[in-house]
């Protein structure tokens, strides 16, 4: 586990970000159930909003419009405090949602290898549709997600290394840590 700030604050709203597979989703879960806090998942709210599935809205509308609207409801949730926030895979790739991500709340990133991620996924009892990386080339394209987009996972505040312990323990790390840095108050 990598800390990679350690300026004091209050935060009101923590946003999980990492490749598909990372657990942003599963573990935003746990981490809301702890604390006693709400959650929130972009792409829960994308397709609710979209009425369909998000691998839909991104195979029907294209990935451009898929971005906005992603971008939108992130946006919108920072009228919401107390709340945990799992975004989609590809939230980080607009500077404006990381900017504003370290702005309303503390950056988590989710830290997986493209293997383990792609492992998980196949493993998964109830796989999401995440046509990005579809079809039979799509561990080399979660290669390729990885290559692009880890320069800006990287920097969230607080890093978690997501294969160094139990899936289970993972949420009480991750707050156990924000505790001793301040970022949570008790
Ligand atoms: N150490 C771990 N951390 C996170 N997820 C794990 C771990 N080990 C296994 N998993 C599994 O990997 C999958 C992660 O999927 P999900 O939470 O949907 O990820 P994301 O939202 O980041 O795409 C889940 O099925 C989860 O049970
Ligand atoms: O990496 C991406 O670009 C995406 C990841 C997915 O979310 P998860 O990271 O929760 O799987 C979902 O938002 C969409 O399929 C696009
Ligand atoms: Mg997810």
């Amino acid at each position: 586990m990598q800390d990679t700030g350690s300026q004091v604050v209050d935060v009101q709203r923590i946003f999980l970000t990492g490749l598909p597979g990372s657990g942003k989703t599963t573990i935003g879960h746990r981490i809301a159930d702890l604390l006693g806090w709400n959650f929130v998942d972009t792409d829960d709210i994308i397709a609710e909003r979209m009425g369909m599935a998000t691998g839909k809205v991104l195979t029907e509308y294209g990935e451009t419009r898929f971005r906005h609207i992603e971008s939108e409801i992130l946006h919108e949730l920072a009228n919401n405090g107390r709340v945990v926030i799992s975004t989609g895979g590809g939230t980080v790739i607009s500077e404006a949602n990381r900017k504003f991500m370290r702005e309303h709340g503390l950056t988590v990133y989710l830290q997986t290898s493209v293997a383990a991620s792609w492992k998980r996924m196949q493993e998964s009892s109830a796989p999401i549709d995440r046509p990005l990386i579809a079809g039979g080339d799509g561990l080399q394209r979660l290669h390729n997600l990885y290559a692009t987009r880890h320069q800006w996972y990287e920097e969230a505040i607080i890093h978690i290394d997501t294969e160094e312990c139990a899936e289970t323990e993972l949420a009480s790390r991750l707050i156990e840590l924000a505790l001793a840095r301040g970022y949570l108050l008790r």
